[in-house]
């Protein structure tokens, strides 16, 4: 199987934060030791792996390659994960290609013109295919076809082509940017959602066992709720605790040992990090908790405006310790109370 590395570079600030839902440093390689490779192992996502469940069985049933499959969803999430899962269920190879390592329709043709029958070809970052490339991919999803152009200049022509029927997984974490024409050519789209504690803990269980650590009592409940709803942070941080349990030569993991290990990374009991922290602060501290507009504050934090807005803000949001109004950002009561203030008086009457 190729890797494209191309998607998982990313040397930008998100990837250097703990808890950032991209990968870091040599991870899509570490990530592969923690993929399940069954749909039966895909911990959580109940609705989904129904649905994909009864899609695939049918498919198989009829003898038939599956319609193509978008998968949808944030970072982290088991995109990929489920991607590979598809293509094993099925007994089929699988081809991995991402959206911008396509830089010409002619590198798509390529691709296309060499699947084998059934084959799953999977396209991370779709979004991000070009304009011509991606007109090609309408084609050959729909009538299985790619005209090949042959030669250059005036006297160029294109070869229509046939392809053997194949599956296109599409992997996608902005959905929005997606063409509907391209949208409309996928039979089924998954869509994933954050983890519940629950589910997170059960996946850190199931990657203690992979990875040889033994947890006790509530260690696995302790990195659940500090990884933000993502199994790729819930395995990040399950990384860094068994680094801790092997310098402190422990035989197993409990839940304090979890605390030490996180606080010494700077993750708090909610999951949140520095760089969070410090945005909360500032606002309450510099602005007596709003609004501040998102340049300003990300000038006092130290930070590119978009690391603050793609990067801190969304969980800030989604947990309830922010809230964007046309005026800019203003710290709610729980991010009072999680920096261990009284909030002013009059925050409330601004909603
Ligand atoms: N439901 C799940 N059960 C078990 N492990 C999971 C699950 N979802 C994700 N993982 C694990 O989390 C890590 C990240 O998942 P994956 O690479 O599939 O995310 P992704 O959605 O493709 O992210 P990106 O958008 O960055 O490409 C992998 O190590 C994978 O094994
Ligand atoms: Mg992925």
């Amino acid at each position: 199987m190729e890797y494209d590395a191309q998607t998982n570079t990313g040397a930008n600030e998100e990837s250097l934060r703990m808890v950032s839902a991209a990968p870091i440093g040599n991870e899509p390689v570490s990530d592969e030791e923690l993929r399940p490779h069954a749909l039966d192992g895909f911990i959580g996502q109940p609705l989904l792996k129904a649905q994909l469940q009864l899609f695939l069985d049918a498919a198989r049933k009829r003898e038939v390659p599956p319609d193509h499959i978008l998968l949808a969803g944030p970072p982290g999430l088991g995109k990929t994960t489920l991607a590979m899962i598809v293509a094993n269920e099925l007994g089929v190879p699988i081809r991995v290609t991402s959206g911008p390592a396509i830089q010409h329709a002619g590198d798509l043709a390529s691709i296309l013109s060499s699947l084998d029958a059934g084959e799953v070809l999977f396209i991370d970052e779709i979004h991000r295919l070009p304009r011509p490339a991606e007109e090609l991919l309408y084609i050959a999803m729909e009538d299985f076809r790619v005209d090949v152009m042959v030669g250059k200049g005036p006297g160029a022509t294109s070869i229509p082509l046939t392809l053997p029927r194949f599956t296109v997984i599409g992997a996608t974490t902005r959905e929005g940017m997606l063409p509907s024409p391209l949208r409309a050519r996928f039979g089924f789209t998954a869509h994933l959602d954050f983890y519940p504690h629950e589910e997170l803990e059960k996946l850190i269980e199931r990657s203690a066992d992979v990875l040889g650590v033994k947890l006790d009592g509530q260690a696995a409940h302790e990195m659940a709720v500090r990884s933000r709803g993502t199994p790729r942070i819930a395995n990040r941080l399950l990384r860094r605790v068994r680094d801790w349990a092997i310098v402190h030569d422990l035989d197993s993991v409990g839940p304090d040992d979890v605390k030490s290990a996180l606080e010494l990374y700077q993750i708090d009991a909610e999951g949140l990090d520095r760089l969070d922290i410090a945005v909360l602060n500032a606002i309450v501290t510099h602005f007596n908790g709003g609004p501040v507009g998102l340049n300003t504050l990300s000038a006092i934090v130290g930070e590119e405006s978009e690391t603050v807005e793609t990067v801190c803000e969304p969980y800030l949001v989604r947990e309830g310790f922010l809230v964007r109004t046309p005026k800019g950002r203003v710290a709610t009561d729980k991010a009072w109370a999680h920096l261990g203030l009284t909030p002013r008086e009059d925050v409330s009457k601004l909603f």
